[in-house]
């Protein structure tokens, strides 16, 4: 019999994987983070809670949001955009927490990406159904910086496509402590997450979280 780096037997199956030029999935790189990641994540949703933002064409989201860090991401009927105060609670963002900086600067420092320094992470969390259509993540200012992007919680269906709305995406299984950074020529590539399935996990229940780390401004 031979071995070869795809078998999984005996914990052999790799832990990382290229999905193309400039974008790595991290199999379990948030896992020994993750109850710093939980309970820092408790701290933000106090200040700024989770809620359900419009798009500009008038429907509501179905995936729930906060952010931490200088700016956190919005939508409403005037657009997309990056704001420095949360219009919930009318204040700044909750600050960046230390435990999600530096996940977010190791994972991207492992997939190739050295200096990358956050300012903003969007928190996403996804109850049974919800889904996020096919996009590019283009409302930072400076594409030079890659997306880290932190799956907690229920696994679900990460898409990625390419850098045309119609090439035919990856399907990409991620679960709790999975991380994918994508950068470089990655960068615009067109990525979505399937509904999320019903299930129970033992830290987040019904739920998937994830966390993305941008480079806002
Ligand atoms: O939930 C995910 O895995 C992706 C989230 C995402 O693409 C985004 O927040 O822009
Ligand atoms: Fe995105």
């Amino acid at each position: 019999m031979t071995l070869d780096l795809f078998d999984s037997v005996g914990g052999t199956e790799p832990r990382e994987e290229d999905l193309g030029p400039g974008a790595r999935v991290l199999r379990g790189f948030a896992l020994p983070h993750d109850a710093a990641l939980l309970s820092a994540l408790q701290g933000i949703t106090d200040a700024s809670p989770f809620r359900h933002m419009e798009t500009p064409g008038g429907f509501r989201m179905s995936v729930a949001m906060t952010s931490c860090g200088a700016w956190g991401w919005v939508t409403d009927r005037t657009g997309y955009r990056y704001a420095e105060v949360d219009p919930v609670p009318e204040r700044p963002w909750p600050t960046m927490p230390m435990a999600f900086l530096q996940l977010a600067q190791s994972a991207a420092a492992r997939a190739g990406f050295a200096d990358f320094v956050p300012d903003s992470c969007l928190v996403n969390r996804y109850d049974t159904g919800a889904k996020m259509s096919l996009h590019q993540d283009k409302d930072e200012r400076d594409f030079s910086a890659p997306i880290v992007s932190v799956s907690l919680g229920l696994p679900a269906v990460f898409l990625f496509g390419g850098e045309g709305r119609a090439d035919k995406p990856l399907r990409v299984r991620l679960i709790h402590g999975d991380v994918v950074v994508w950068g470089g020529p990655a960068r615009l590539r067109y990525h979505g997450v399937m509904p999320l399935k019903p299930g129970h996990h033992p830290q987040l229940g019904a739920h998937r979280i994830n966390l993305t780390f941008r480079k806002a401004r």
